[in-house]
């Protein structure tokens, strides 16, 4: 056996596993499957087929995804940085395949961090309805916002909260909800050791424990109807059959929906057939649990639901429902920037409350609110000419195009508001890579089109200056070449570069270049 595993674990899954156990025990010995994911929200499942450098074959329970050959390195290749699809160990791309959700649907990915499934979900909800990727933990988010980034995502919207403090600010709101819920991991023991040895006999009771608080507590954002996914990369019943049972016990408006025992999926134990499993001596996959869960319908009662209710919700609601009409709604001027606004409490920070860390008061460098609105249009009209759609949020100099209205995140601790656009510097608006990473070619005025297989690709990932000619830019007739440019790998966008007499200045980000 490749890992050293600890033996009260395989004790453990001796027992529940009995005849199959040593089937199980031996499928450690196998290197662990690699996988991508398309990225639909830019290209088709069909195309990355056709253009993968990398062999691909189709992963059983996600149309979008493909595992990759031993050896294959999906993240040192152009279209990772053109953001075509999304590295995910194959079975982890499960839930959200079972979630359903449709365009158009408001979506909570509770647990987000570092947005595998969030990037899923984005790419189901093609660019319609909303996402709110929220994890706990601060430090997560920043890789969690950056996945999204990469991705392209336009409606999503990034928080640091806790799930009680998400319920109490969207009661009954969103049509779907995914708990990837944090757990033992021992799932993945084969892919990552840390997990090994971070687990002890009494880790998944605690797991456990944790678990029942976020599902009872997530469930108050749901609503009546709607559908909630719980999943783990786990083998512990205690965190899977245990945690879904006291639940329907005590939920008795939820029912199980069957997915255990189609397709790949193995069915749960203990009593729970409904649920599902993905062993990994039965697919080529790490452990995972799955139990989808259906809201009967019947109103939530006001106790079970609106710990903050009444106007906020109301306003949020109606806002929504206007959402997509072009730019429109307010944005109110705030200090600092997202992450400033994120910090708890204290100075530039938010606690709770509609007002808590607002300064509406505060101008931004540019000259004001209405200075960045100009500012903005300007740039709209010269290098795109068109009009993103989202409820335009300034935080100091940077402007976000918010699927919700800035008053539905109040109180809350944002990370993004929703797309970055960029920021205003001495007048002028800047736009930021994450505007560029969600574009089209056709939808900016300048693109430019740098082949994946020549060395000028990789020289614009790492930073470098690029000497084009003229003729090799596609401009948008009745405009001139100078200015923004979309920079694409095989057309499918990478960032920004800016054009004059022949040079392209490099605008693509420090933090994100090839190295
Ligand atoms: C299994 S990971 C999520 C993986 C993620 N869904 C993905 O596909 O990339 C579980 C996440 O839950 C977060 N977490 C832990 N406790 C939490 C809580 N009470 N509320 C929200 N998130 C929590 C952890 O920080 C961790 O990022």
């Amino acid at each position: 056996m490749a890992v050293q595993l600890p033996g009260t674990f395989m004790q453990r899954m001796k027992e529940m596993l009995g005849p199959e156990y040593e089937q199980f025990a031996e499928s450690y010995k196998e290197t662990p499957y690699g996988g991508i994911r398309a990225n639909t929200l830019k290209i088709s499942v069909e195309e990355l087929r056709t253009l993968s450098p990398f062999k691909l074959a189709p992963i059983p329970w996600c149309p979008a995804g493909f595992y990759t050959e031993e050896g294959a390195r999906p993240g040192k290749h152009p279209y990772y940085h053109a953001g075509l699809y999304y590295i995910q160990e194959p079975s982890a791309m499960a839930p959200v395949e079972l979630l359903g959700v449709q365009p158009g649907d408001y979506v909570l990915d509770l647990c987000a961090a570092p947005g595998g499934k969030s990037t899923q979900i984005a790419a189901k909800l093609k660019g319609e309805g909303l996402l709110i990727s929220n994890d706990l933990h601060p430090e997560r988010t920043k890789a969690l916002a950056k996945n999204l980034e990469l991705y392209g995502v336009r409606n999503g919207i990034v928080l640091n909260e806790s799930p009680e403090r998400i319920a109490a600010a969207f009661p009954v709101f969103f049509d779907r909800i995914l708990i990837d819920a944090p757990c033992s991991g021992e799932g993945m023991f084969r892919k990552d050791e840390d997990m090994v040895k971070q687990w002890e006999p009494e880790t998944p009771l605690k797991y456990a424990a944790m678990q029942r608080d976020i599902l009872n507590s997530a469930v108050k954002a749901l609503k009546p109807g709607g559908t909630v996914v719980y999943s783990t990369c786990t083998f512990a019943t205690e965190e899977n059959e245990g945690t879904i049972s006291e639940f329907l016990d005590t939920h008795p408006e939820f029912s199980l929906v069957t997915v255990g025992g189609t397709g790949s999926f193995a069915p749960g134990l203990q009593g729970l057939s409904g649920a599902a499993r993905l062993w990994p001596h039965k697919v080529k996959g790490e452990g995972h649990f799955m139990a989808v869960l259906r809201h009967d319908g019947s109103p939530r009662s006001p106790e079970e639901t609106a710990s903050d209710p009444g106007q906020a919700v109301a306003e949020r609601t109606l806002s929504v429902s206007s959402r997509n009409n072009g730019v429109k709604g307010e944005a109110t001027a705030r200090a600092g920037s997202a992450r400033q606004v994120s910090g708890r409490g204290g100075k530039g920070g938010r606690t709770s409350g509609k007002s808590g860390g607002t300064s509406p008061g505060r101008q931004s460098e540019g000259g004001g609110e209405e200075a960045a609105r100009a500012a903005y249009s300007l740039f709209t009209e010269d290098q795109l000419g068109w009009q993103p759609s989202g409820f335009p949020v300034l935080f100091g100099d940077h402007l976000y195009l918010s699927p919700l209205p800035k008053a539905a995140l109040n109180g809350l601790k944002t990370i993004r508001p929703g797309w970055y656009a960029g920021h205003i510097r001495s007048g002028r608006f800047i736009p930021g890579h994450p505007l560029a990473t969600a574009l089209h070619p056709a939808e900016s005025i300048r693109s430019l089109s740098l082949s994946s297989g020549s060395s000028e690709a990789v020289s614009y990932l790492k930073g470098e200056t690029l000497s084009i000619p003229e003729e090799r830019l596609t401009v948008r007739p009745g405009n001139s070449a100078k200015g923004y440019v979309l920079v694409c790998v095989d057309g499918y966008s990478a960032g920004w570069g800016k054009w004059q007499d022949g040079m392209l200045k490099n605008e693509y980000p420090a933090g994100w270049r090839w190295t």
